[in-house]
């Protein structure tokens, strides 16, 4: 049994004074790790990216599992995985994995622990920003801009289901992430003078 097998905590039931966590959805090329590690940053919260965890407990990298056990055995351990950051007490940014949002039970304790954005960009911008690494293993086929279409149609009417939806357009990082940052403050998530207590907090905490 390898380590993301045994991964088994799972999130407890959370009131909803209890979402706590910021947790970032969307497709592949979104930038849930880049925008995400940057508003940890501002904020001075943890960051936590759940790929990397899942390639922590599994003990080799995310095409490795699916070479070697199947997309199915991934998403079970993504599942889990994480159950166990969202169990987490102290609030962080939470990056998933692109398919994270798509598994209901996921959904469902997402619901409970965090408030959710949808980092939503168009098939271009996607097609780009993800031609520049091979490290992803549902576009390694002969046609990526095709896989993403049809993972756009798929996922979209589901990633609409979050809190807050933010545009990453191309464009500096940090307009990303400021919007994603003005839109937690417009809708009440965070406090108002959340980003200036962040320029005070110094640098990101990242777990592991
Ligand atoms: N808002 C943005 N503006 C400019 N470049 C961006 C933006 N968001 C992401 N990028 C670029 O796109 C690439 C992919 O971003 P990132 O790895 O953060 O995506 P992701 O959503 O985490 O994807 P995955 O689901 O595959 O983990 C990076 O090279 C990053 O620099
Ligand atoms: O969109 C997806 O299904 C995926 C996205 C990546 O973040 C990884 O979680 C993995 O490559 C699968
Ligand atoms: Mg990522």
């Amino acid at each position: 049994m390898t380590g993301l097998s045994q991964d088994l905590n799972p999130a407890p039931a959370h009131d909803s004074d209890q979402r706590r966590h910021i947790v970032l959805i969307g497709l592949m090329g979104a930038g849930k790790s880049c925008v995400g590690r940057r508003l940890a940053t501002r904020l001075g919260w943890d960051f936590v990216d759940a790929d990397s965890e899942i390639e922590t407990a599994a003990g080799c990298s995310i095409p490795e599992i699916f070479e070697r056990h199947g997309e199915r055995y991934f998403r079970d351990g993504e599942r889990r995985v994480i159950a166990r950051l969202l169990a987490g007490e102290r609030p962080q940014v939470i990056a998933t994995g692109g398919g994270a949002y798509m598994d209901a039970e996921t959904r469902a304790a997402i619901a409970r622990a965090g408030v959710t954005v949808w980092l939503r960009a168009d098939l271009d911008v996607l097609v780009r920003r993800t031609a520049r690494r091979d490290n992803r293993p549902l576009l390694k086929k002969d046609n990526p801009r095709r896989v993403l279409k049809d993972l756009m149609e798929q996922r979209y009417p589901i990633y609409a289901q979050a809190d807050l939806t933010v545009d990453s357009a191309d464009g500096p990082l940090e307009a990303s992430v400021t919007r994603v940052l003005q839109a937690l403050q417009d809708e009440g998530w965070l406090p108002s003078d959340a980003n200036k207590a962040a320029a005070s907090n110094g640098e990101t905490r990242e777990r592991s």
